[in-house]
């Protein structure tokens, strides 16, 4: 547990970045840090390994005061990840991982050997470990950023904008990684973005944070999005909250109507209920639309089903997914027909919007 006790940083120029600052970060949990530029978010980050000393108040690591260990003993139960991974530019990807535990007096093999394990830990190829850092993509550095924090095997980890460095569909990956690691590893986790939908998927909870560094709102996700404390939360937390807050609304057992199916490879029906019929595997996972009519004919009926003859776009809802998943699925699919699928991607059935709508509105729905 890291817990901020009215904690206090004034910069020599008079700048008050963090202000009486009081909040806690359970052990084994993921705690956000977000806010708009400049409320003191690295600047409380930071003063948690004492890389910035507090003015005023105590930073407790469990029950101890961080002010009375020394500062290095502090920074060895703490990982820590920066923008850019900050790798070490002369030294081989897998000595970059290996060194803390090196430095520690790991036995140099072994420190190699489970800097190799991490590696593949974090998704990354081992081809690339007798590479340098600039031969990596940005993602990958910020793997191998993840992969070095995690190599002293720390209870403590900070993240300040580990991956607003890549591009967005890296950063999704990075993140889902992120997750599962975090399933695996249950560290204490303090993470700093100034991007509160990243806030809301990796947080277990969430502190939103005002210029002046004092703190709005401490919740849980699903919290901050369907009750946001005062207008500069709201604001904050944006538009299509509502929509959004969805998708932490588990939604139960989703009441399915059977859906005819074609199978891709086998010969296209020539006619159907409406102009949409489904397109499924041999596994009965679906794969698309087929549009029996198109261009406003009936298809030849010897035609067989082909990729290039699907309509794609509609997203699929897992049973036992969110509510969120289940309305996308209805609103997505070109058929008005959200495609429902089990755990291994096989179709169920089919529901309507009218329906998934009645689930959200129905008396059952916890609200967050
Ligand atoms: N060394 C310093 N001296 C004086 N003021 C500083 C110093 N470092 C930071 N500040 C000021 O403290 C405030 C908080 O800065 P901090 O970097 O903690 O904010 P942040 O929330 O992390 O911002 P960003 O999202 O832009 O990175 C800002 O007003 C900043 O200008």
């Amino acid at each position: 547990m890291i817990r901020f006790d009215k904690a206090t940083k004034r910069y020599p120029d008079g700048t008050v970045a963090v202000d009486e600052l009081e909040l806690e970060a359970p052990t084994g949990r993921i705690t956000v840090l977000v806010g708009p530029s400049g409320c003191g978010k690295t600047t409380s980050l930071r003063m948690i390994n004492r890389m910035i000393e507090p003015t005023s108040g105590t930073i407790w690591l469990d029950d101890t005061d961080t002010a009375s260990m020394p500062a290095h003993e502090l920074r060895r139960q703490i990982g820590y990840v920066i923008q850019h991974a900050g790798l070490f530019p002369h030294r081989t990807i897998v000595d970059n991982v290996a060194t803390v535990p090196f430095l520690l007096g790991t036995d140099k093999k072994q420190a190699r050997s489970r800097a190799m394990e991490l590696l593949e830990r974090v998704g990354l190829d081992p081809a690339f470990a007798k590479r340098y850092p600039a031969q990596l993509s940005g993602g990958q550095q910020q793997r191998v950023g993840v992969a070095r924090a995690l190599a002293a095997d720390p209870p403590v980890m900070l993240m300040d904008e580990p991956f607003s460095a890549v591009d967005p569909v890296v950063r999704d990956q990075l993140q889902d990684e992120f997750l599962r690691l975090q399933e695996e590893f249950g560290k204490t986790i303090v993470f700093v973005t100034h991007d509160i939908d990243e806030a809301i998927k990796l947080g277990d909870q969430v502190a939103v944070l005002r210029v002046g560094g004092t703190l709005a709102q401490l919740a849980s996700p699903a919290e901050l999005l369907s009750r946001p404390v005062d207008a500069f939360v709201a604001g904050f937390v944006g538009r299509d909250r509502g929509y959004r807050a969805l998708g932490f609304a588990a939604s139960g057992e989703l009441p399915t109507h059977e859906e005819p199916t074609v199978t891709l490879g086998r010969p296209a029906p020539t006619e159907a209920d409406g102009d949409l019929v489904l397109v499924v595997d041999d596994q009965r996972r679906p794969q698309g639309w087929l549009d029996v009519r198109r261009d406003g004919r009936p298809r030849d009926g010897d035609a067989v089903v082909t990729e290039a003859d699907l309509l794609r776009g509609g997203t699929l809802a897992t049973q036992g997914g969110t509510l969120r998943a289940a309305l996308d699925a209805c609103l997505s699919s070109p058929a008005q027909r959200g495609v429902v699928v089990d755990g291994e991607g096989r179709l169920l059935g089919t529901l309507t919007a009218r329906e998934a709508l009645d689930l959200i509105e129905g008396p059952d729905r916890t609200r967050a």
